[in-house]
């Protein structure tokens, strides 16, 4: 595909992303119709629409559009931010988008000239959120959040060290380099899209997971033997992550089963023993329980741009509900003594320092050990950690 070929195909994606559809499930649709696009097209117009999605208002003002823009006026704005002249590419060449009529023509104000939330593609609501969290650098932390996240991988100490996880990434022509946030974190550096066919990945040496999401583990208090409860684990990056740290008796858990289907892969290609547990059969006290519940994802908005714009306060308030009733729920199921593990990947302090003294407040056989903010700015998504001790004579 042409390069302006392409970006007819992020229009027309992107008209449906904008009238509420998932823009996953979009892309994939619009490949299986598609076969002639090639996976190179496929992944340059999978970040046309990412980067539009992640974007939104910035190229929306550049686009000339108001707050309910087209795919088109994105498409227009994504070049105009990128310095690139439209006309090189809405033209008349075959599946270009049309050549541009005289009212996109006219030049938008600058972006330095918008307002606070459209040169920082965030909701206005959400403005004063993250400032209450990251004060005088909520900007530079919502600059990264608008742009692509990098790509992270968790090197499993079962089966590699950092040097020979790198030697095995680079026989599969992948380059990766250490983080400073965690001992166990890799950046790719080259070729991250090569990473699930590397047989450094195929063969549990490494796993994909934020520096953010690793760093936060680095405060559990794991010892070995103990009983360890991953209360929400959806795809396991977590419970993953603590079974390769640790010989502990972990058990993965979710209210919806089917998230956890790709566990038991995993644990496999990682040397990982992890049982999966219905409610129901849960035991009745664990070491240490872990919850790292659903939240606005207000850390990781680079990761899933979609959920910037879906969030509401009525569905804020929601979610911290999820997240209180969550914490009573498992609350009983920590033993004398145990550890209770709160985690989220936002950056509000409703959904952690609030709710975390909330929940000390209802509970007083609960203290609160420690809790860790992990910051955009320290390299991955946003993350946040506290962890509880139950007291041993209640
Ligand atoms: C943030 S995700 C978990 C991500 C996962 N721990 C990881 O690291 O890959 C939150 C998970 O909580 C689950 N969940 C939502 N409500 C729940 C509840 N009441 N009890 C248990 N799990 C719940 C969701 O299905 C979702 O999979």
């Amino acid at each position: 595909m042409t390069p302006a070929a392409r970006l007819s195909a992020a229009i027309e994606i992107l008209d449906d992303v904008l009238v509420g559809e998932n823009a996953e499930r979009v892309l994939t649709t619009w490949a299986r119709g598609h076969r002639y696009a090639g996976s190179k097209d496929r992944a340059a117009i999978r970040d046309l629409v990412f980067d539009a999605i992640r974007c939104m208002r910035s190229y929306a003002w550049l686009g000339g559009a108001g707050e309910r823009p087209s795919g088109r006026q994105l498409i227009l704005g994504a070049l105009r931010a990128a310095g690139t002249d439209p006309d090189t590419l809405f033209c008349t060449d075959r599946f270009a988008p049309r050549p541009l009529h005289e009212g996109e023509r006219a030049l938008p104000a600058p972006l330095s000239s918008a307002p606070r939330g459209v040169r920082l593609d965030c909701p206005d609501w959400l403005l004063p959120l993250y400032d209450a969290t990251l004060g005088a650098d909520a900007d530079a932390a919502l600059e990264l959040l608008r742009h692509r996240s990098e790509v992270f991988l968790r090197v499993n100490p079962r089966k590699a060290t950092l040097d020979t996880a790198r030697e095995a990434l680079h026989k599969d022509d992948i380059d990766a380099v250490p983080h400073p946030l965690c001992d166990t974190a890799l950046k790719v550096t080259r070729n991250a899209r090569a990473v699930a066919r590397s047989q450094a990945y195929l063969t549990g040496l490494v796993e994909i997971q934020d520096v953010g999401s690793q760093a936060i583990l680095d405060v559990l208090p794991l010892e070995p033997g103990q009983s360890v409860l991953d209360y929400c684990a959806g795809g396991g990056g977590k419970a993953l992550a603590i079974g390769a740290r640790m010989d502990v008796k972990l058990t993965a858990h979710d209210i919806d089963p089917a998230r956890m289907q790709d566990i038991a892969p995993r644990a496999s290609r990682a040397g990982i023993d992890i049982a999966l547990a219905r409610t129901s059969e849960l035991a009745k006290a664990y070491d240490l329980i872990l919850c790292d519940v659903p939240c606005s994802g207000s850390g990781a908005f680079s990761r899933s741009p979609q959920g910037k714009w879906a969030l509401t306060e009525n569905r804020l308030s929601h979610l911290v509900q999820i997240q209180a009733d969550i914490l009573d729920e498992v609350a009983p199921r920590v033993r004398p003594g145990g550890h209770l593990a709160y985690a989220t990947c936002s950056l509000f302090k409703v959904e952690n320092d609030d709710q975390v003294a909330k929940f000390a407040a209802r509970h007083p056989e609960f203290s609160l050990r420690m809790s860790r903010h992990v910051s955009p700015l320290e390299g991955g998504d946003g993350f946040f950690i506290a962890v509880f001790q139950r007291a041993v004579v209640l």
